[in-house]
């Protein structure tokens, strides 16, 4: 993607980035978040399962339009007995990944679900992504048309991708970093770094930067 390009996937320290985004991913378990997130970070994939047990994250520092902008990605479990966790890490989020598997059409309509949630608990101004995972395979259950109208509809926009074949996944993280670096220069998104590298997030009209009346 032009204006876009990987710095580091190491951890950056305190002085190797210019700004730090929070994104998170959201979805059924075994959609594969942890994958997308591996192949993103560290270009590996494992056909093996190990369920997320509440939340974990990794770093990448990437170049968007002459800015490293470092990201810590957070990957929250799809399984319904973290959600009280997960759901504590939503609100700071800057970008918000909803992931379902085109092969299991449940994942799919509880997309539906993911979205109230996200509206419920993440700051309104938080970009959103929708992502069809496992594109790879042959025993898809939703069409990419049936992906691009449910993005239509909730008015997001859309990836389809496979973490195995290594298919639009960095497209997935530099697009959504633009974008959330397009809401922050026009103001309309807010990061504050603290001292300890955590981000605090909020609309810009709430925060006493902006140029409210
Ligand atoms: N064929 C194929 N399999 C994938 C892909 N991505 C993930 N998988 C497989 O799907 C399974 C679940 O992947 P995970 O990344 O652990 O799923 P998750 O969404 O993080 O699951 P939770 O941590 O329980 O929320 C694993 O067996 C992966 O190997 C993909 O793009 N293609």
């Amino acid at each position: 993607m032009s204006g876009v390009r990987t710095v580091s996937s190491s951890s950056a320290n305190a002085k190797s980035y210019d700004s730090i985004m929070k994104i998170l991913l959201v979805g059924d378990s075994g959609v594969g978040k942890s994958c997308l997130l591996v192949r993103f970070v560290e270009d590996k994939f494992s056909p093996s399962f190990i369920t997320t047990i509440g939340i974990d994250f990794k770093i990448k520092t990437v170049d968007i339009n002459g800015k490293k902008v470092k990201l810590q990605l957070w990957d929250t479990a799809g399984q319904e007995r973290f959600r009280t966790i997960t759901t504590a890490y939503y609100r700071g989020a800057m970008g918000i990944i909803l992931v379902y598997d085109v092969t299991d059409e449940r994942t799919f309509s509880n997309i539906k679900q993911w979205f109230s949630t996200v509206n419920q608990h993440a700051n309104d101004e938080a970009q959103l992504l929708l992502v069809g995972n496992k594109s790879d395979m042959d025993t898809r259950a939703v069409s990419t048309d049936q992906g691009e109208a449910l993005a239509k509809e909730l008015g997001i926009p859309f990836v389809e991708a496979s973490a195995k074949d290594d298919t639009n996944v960095n497209d997935i993280f530099f697009l959504l970093a633009k974008l959330i670096q397009e809401k922050i220069d026009s103001e309309k998104l807010v990061g504050n770094t603290g001292r300890d590298g955590s981000v605090n997030v909020g609309a810009a009209g709430n925060n006493s930067k902006s140029n409210c009346c």
